[in-house]
């Protein structure tokens, strides 16, 4: 076995059907008494769900997370959190919701209780992003990282298929490049394994019956582990790229993520071979991982084609650019035309060859 480093951080997870019930306890246990709420507007009505739970240790309701975490909406929900005394953030919601919770944690270390309803998998992770003047800011704190998570399965019943899928591929994402980190270690390679293949078996199980109890809990068991090894190593092209496409182009961020990640795959088969497999055996399929990847999305009604979700052909040549002057570890170095090769091929949404 080769030397390595693994780092375990702190959180407390509850899992289960149903455990949305313990977050009263939760609070309690953890000394708070004002805890703001915080959702998207369309999930109000879950965060006045617990704020019914919670009662008398409820200070408030703050629905107007957003995707991107943009830095005015952060200083309205850290003035209010100022203004009630709150002692701890519960945000209930997808990464978005965690990410403005993390946004004022950041600011005040204000304690997070997150109750993930998609599989970004934000929670596991010290790693925020705030925008301002049109530019996300990515960064590492161990403050914002939350300090309990609750994992209700029956909290995602209601999230789309659609947005179920493509919020799964984005968890997978996470995983797969985990296999080719420059950090990798035995550990998170294991939780990689798992978690890809927990999300390999919900997410055909979800498209056919959304209120499957079995598909949902395997895909928040999936995200939880996905979202470890994103907290846990450092990801490469895939991840790169599809911030650079995000940010510079505003597409949508799970959707951008199930796009890119074959062609990501392809392009580091070579210099990666193993860890590429990996992600195929996982997902229990002979082809590559590529394909494999590739075809999970596209036979479970997931969009393929940058085309499909608002990228312009015109615009390749600049994205391309923009990744190049953004050089990170890679498994292959990033090579212009190739690059621009696999802009080309996500943008009409071909199937890898390999
Ligand atoms: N910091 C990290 O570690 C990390 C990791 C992954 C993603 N992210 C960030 O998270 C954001 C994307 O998060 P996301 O993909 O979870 O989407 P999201 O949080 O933006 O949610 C998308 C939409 O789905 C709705 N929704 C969420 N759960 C639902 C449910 N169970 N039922 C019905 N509707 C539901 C939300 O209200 C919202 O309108 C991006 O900004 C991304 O950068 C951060
Ligand atoms: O918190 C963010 O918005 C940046 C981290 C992130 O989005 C991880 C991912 O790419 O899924």
């Amino acid at each position: 076995m080769n030397s390595f480093v693994y780092i375990g951080r702190p959180a407390r997870v509850i899992f289960g059907a149903g455990s949305l019930a313990q977050l009263g306890a939760e609070i309690e246990a953890l000394g708070a008494r004002k805890a703001l709420i915080l959702s998207t507007p369309e999930q109000r009505a879950s965060a006045e769900r617990v704020a019914d739970l919670l009662g008398a240790r409820a200070a408030g309701v703050f629905d107007r997370a957003v995707m991107h975490v943009p830095i005015e909406t952060a200083r309205e929900a850290r003035e209010l959190a100022a203004r009630l005394g709150a002692d701890c953030a519960v945000a209930i919601g997808g990464g978005s919701t965690v990410g403005l919770g993390k946004a004022i944690a950041l600011d005040s270390g204000l304690p997070i209780v997150a109750i993930p309803t998609t599989y970004a998998g934000s929670e596991m992770t010290t790693i925020f992003g705030i925008t301002e003047g049109g530019m996300k800011k990515t960064g590492r704190d161990e403050r914002v990282l939350p300090r309990t998570v609750i994992y209700d399965p029956e909290l995602t019943l209601t999230l789309p298929v659609k947005m179920s899928v493509t919020s799964g591929m984005n968890a997978i994402a996470h995983a797969a490049e985990g296999f080719y980190s420059v950090n990798v270690n035995p550990i998170v390679a294991l939780m990689a394994q798992e978690g890809i293949a927990a999300l390999g078996r919900a997410l055909p199980a979800i498209r056919r019956s959304p209120q499957d109890a079995q598909g949902r809990s395997d895909a928040l068991y999936g995200a939880w582990l996905c979202g470890t090894v994103l907290a846990s190593v450092d990801m490469a092209l895939h991840h790169k790229l599809c911030h650079t496409l995000g940010g510079s182009f505003n597409l949508p961020h799970a959707e951008t993520h199930t796009i890119v990640l074959p062609h990501a795959l392809a392009y580091n088969a070579a210099a990666a071979p193993e860890a590429v497999q990996r992600v195929a055996t996982a997902l229990g399929q002979r082809s590559s991982g590529a394909q494999a990847v590739y075809d999970l999305a596209k036979d479970n009604g997931a969009p393929v084609a940058l085309r499909e979700i608002g990228m312009q052909e015109a615009d390749l040549d600049k994205a391309c650019e923009i990744a190049m002057s953004n050089q990170y570890p890679n498994p292959r170095p990033l090579e212009r035309t190739a690059l621009r090769q696999l802009l080309q091929d996500a943008f009409e949404g071909v199937r890898p060859v390999s």
